[in-house]
């Protein structure tokens, strides 16, 4: 039988309370929105594979508390997290994401912003919606590409022949 899949990515959203990332890991591994908001208590995960170049790439998602009184308990699983999105962890690939974009009236962070603070990381910022479904497929996908990049750079350069 064949493999399920090539690679499992574990992932991790971070953010203040409220934001969208429950939302968002529901867009991503359903395709489905609820309006209803339902406050993470402390971590939970959801999984989709997906085909990056060629590659079956599951994703294991998990959703941390934005609430500070869950700050110990979300950032205890931090630890083995290859890709993270928002804040600084070395040696992880990060991507900032600004959600609720559908909701451009109620903007609390300008674009221009958001962008120079990517920058500053050095790191790929998207807009999203999980309400309208726009761009979360693909920054979901790109943090995986470049997962798989980075870590086949690495096996390349470890056999001497690249860097
Ligand atoms: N308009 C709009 N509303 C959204 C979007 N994403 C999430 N929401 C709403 O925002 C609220 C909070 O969403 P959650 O995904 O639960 O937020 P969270 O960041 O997981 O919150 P915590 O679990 O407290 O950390 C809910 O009422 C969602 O329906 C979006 O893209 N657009």
């Amino acid at each position: 039988m064949a493999k399920a899949y090539d690679h499992l990515y574990k992932l991790l959203l971070i953010g203040d309370s409220g934001v969208g990332k429950t939302c968002l890991i529901i867009r991503f591994a359903e395709d489905n929105f609820t309006s209803t908001y339902i406050s993470t208590i402390g971590i939970d995960f959801k999984i989709r594979t997906v085909e990056i170049d060629g590659k079956k790439i599951k994703l294991q998602v998990w959703d941390t508390a934005g609430q500070e009184r869950f700050k110990t308990i979300t950032t205890a699983y931090y630890r083995g997290a290859v890709g993270i999105i928002l804040n600084a962890s070395a040696g992880v690939e990060r991507l900032l994401i600004g959600n609720k974009c559908d909701m451009e009236s109620k903007r609390k962070v300008q674009r221009d912003a958001a962008e120079k603070l990517a920058k500053e990381h050095g790191i790929r910022f998207f807009e999203t919606s999980a309400k309208s479904s726009v761009n979360v497929e693909e920054a979901f996908s790109t943090l995986a590409r470049d997962i798989l990049q980075k870590s086949t750079r690495k096996a390349v350069s470890g056999l001497g022949v690249g860097g």
